[in-house]
């Protein structure tokens, strides 16, 4: 799903007016219905007190809509207008006299904290005070009734995005924005949805349809996109009758130390499950007894350290080298990183230590392939690009660093952040639970593994990550957040490929007519 700008959906409003010749108007009558069908079919006509905040602008006018439309099916609603300022927009203006001549019950307006009204716990806030077009951070009073919503502890629907939030950056003072519990985004949801620092201010969100132009959201190129099962389908590669394990690949793992051979046994295991057709793994020769007892499938060389890696030699051909799990940062080690990356000709997965040892000596950046894909968790991110003050310094660093070195990075958190050059993909699968020691060591070797079988690195990169996310969801559904490890990671890779071609379960109804017919 594409996640545009707010250019852009301004852009995509006013296209859609002209080319289904409506007016503004008619679009936000749309948007407003939206809500309240939303709403509607959820609370069948509960007489659950409903307070509407509406702003000045066309975030209010959707939230006047909404009223209105509360107001004639029988809702017990409350509509006030936080007045931050005089200048209200046209279709504000307009809904703002619809309602006045639907009901003799005039929304209440708000001018300073005086006027606050009472929230009880039970109530429902509707929060349409600010919208995308938010520029400035909003006056000491409107923060007060921000908190006002936070202290009553009510259900909070935020119409597009939690007032108070910025579309394109972070907010400084936390308290001046909504909480919401749900946000209901228009069209497209916000970036700010899923970066760490602003995540926080919906608990859910869902995007609403309001038609905008099919041709627009088609042909808009986003620099943003969220990946889900959808978008990843269409890079899934069949696998031909007659083929044998040479066309999948054979995945070079190198890393370990001693202590840390665990993490290669992670990688190895998750290259061949996530179905490279050999793998073999690079190790210190401590590493290999207990290798190569665990995976009989996985085949072992052994580096010439007893207990790191000290000089990268191997005589076969590998598709793809994933490096960097366990390794260390040993002074020999990166004297044997060094030499390998100025001979390896072939596509890289990089991780953990490497991505140190990179940090360590910048110089060497340029012997990485293009199309490197290195998979920092943030402390590593921090070490290899500087410190961000907030993310979206750190998305613009990693953007410029992607640009300069012709690399994939890959910023492993809650919702993975996947860039590649301008373009920013958002993984929407993963959990909790996956915060657990050597969950980053599978999704190396899921990444090399897709490699492997002749997946493009940023194609491999994308899959890897949500098919990564995916096993954990599937995992924890077993293990819960606590228990989840990342062996479960590996074991539900199998599911989470079969989860891909599920169909969605047939009503009872449906599937008795199937019979009938
Ligand atoms: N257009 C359409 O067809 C559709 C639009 N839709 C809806 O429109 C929403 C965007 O509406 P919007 O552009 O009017 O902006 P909104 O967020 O309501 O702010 C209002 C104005 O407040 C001002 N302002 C900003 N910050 C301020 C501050 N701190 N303190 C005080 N004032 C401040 C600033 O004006 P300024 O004072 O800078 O001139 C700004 O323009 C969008 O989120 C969606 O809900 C949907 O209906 C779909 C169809
Ligand atoms: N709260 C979370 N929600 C979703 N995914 C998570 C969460 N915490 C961690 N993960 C995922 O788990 C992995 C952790 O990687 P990393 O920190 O490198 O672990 P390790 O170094 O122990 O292998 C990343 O892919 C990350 O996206
Ligand atoms: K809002």
């Amino acid at each position: 799903m594409k996640v545009f700008s707010k250019e852009q959906i301004y852009e995509g409003d006013r296209l859609t007016t002209e080319r289904q010749n409506i007016s503004s108007t008619d679009l936000m009558e749309r948007a407003g219905t939206q809500i309240f069908n939303w709403m509607h079919l959820r609370m069948q006509g509960a007489q659950v007190p409903i307070h509407v905040f509406c702003g000045i602008g066309n975030n209010g006018g959707d939230g006047l809509v909404l009223s209105r439309q509360l107001i004639i099916h029988g809702y017990n609603v409350k509509t006030y207008i936080v007045n931050y300022s005089e200048t209200r927009s046209k279709d504000f203006l307009i809904n703002y006299d619809r309602i006045k001549n639907t009901t003799k019950d005039w929304p209440t307006v708000l001018t300073s904290s005086n006027d606050f009204p009472l929230i009880n716990q039970d109530d429902i806030i509707v929060d349409a005070v600010f919208g995308i077009g938010l520029n400035r951070p909003p006056a000491d009073w409107v923060k007060d009734l921000f908190l006002k919503f936070r202290a009553s502890k009510s259900f909070t629907l935020s119409i597009d995005i939690p007032s108070g939030l910025y579309t394109d950056k972070v907010v400084n003072d936390t308290e001046a924005v909504v909480y919401a519990n749900y946000t209901l985004s228009f069209q497209s949801p916000k970036l700010v949805f899923f970066l760490p620092n602003t995540a926080k201010y919906t608990v859910q969100w869902e995007v609403l349809d309001i038609g905008i132009d099919r041709d627009y959201l088609i042909q808009t190129e986003a620099a943003v996109e969220l990946i889900s099962k959808y978008e990843v389908l269409p890079f899934y590669q069949p696998r031909d009758k007659f083929s044998h394990k040479g066309h999948f690949g054979h995945v070079l793992m190198i890393g370990g130390s001693f202590g840390k051979i665990g993490a290669v046994h992670l990688a190895s295991r998750s290259a061949l499950i996530a179905g490279a057709g050999m793998v073999t793994a690079y190790l210190p020769t401590c590493g290999y007894t207990s290798l190569q007892s665990a995976l009989p499938e996985v085949m072992v060389v052994c580096d010439k350290g007893e207990k790191q890696i000290e000089s990268i030699t191997y005589d076969f051909d590998a598709t793809v080298v994933g490096i960097g799990v366990g390794i260390g940062t040993s002074e020999e080690t990166m004297k044997a990183f060094e030499a390998f990356l100025k001979t390896n000709k072939r596509p890289l997965v990089i991780d953990a230590d490497a991505i140190n040892l990179l940090a360590q000596n910048k110089a060497l950046l340029k012997y990485l392939p293009v199309q490197t894909v290195l998979t920092p968790h943030p402390k590593e991110l921090e070490r290899l690009i500087g410190e961000w003050h907030d993310d979206f310094d750190k998305l613009n660093k990693v953007v410029e660093f992607s640009k300069a070195h012709k690399v994939i990075i890959v910023i492993k958190g809650a919702h993975t952040i996947t860039i590649n050059g301008n373009k920013k993909y958002v993984n929407t699968t993963g959990n909790p639970g996956m915060a657990t020691a050597g969950s980053g060591d599978v999704l190396t070797g899921i990444i090399s593994g897709l490699i492997a079988q002749g997946y493009e690195p940023l194609a491999a990169t994308l899959f890897g990550v949500y098919l990564h996310g995916k096993s954990g969801d599937i995992a924890v559904e077993s293990y819960g957040y606590q228990s989840l490890i990342a062996g479960h990671i590996i074991d539900s890779l199998g599911e989470a490929y079969i989860d891909l071609f599920k169909q969605p379960e047939e009503s009872s109804e449906s599937a008795e007519n199937d019979e009938n017919n």
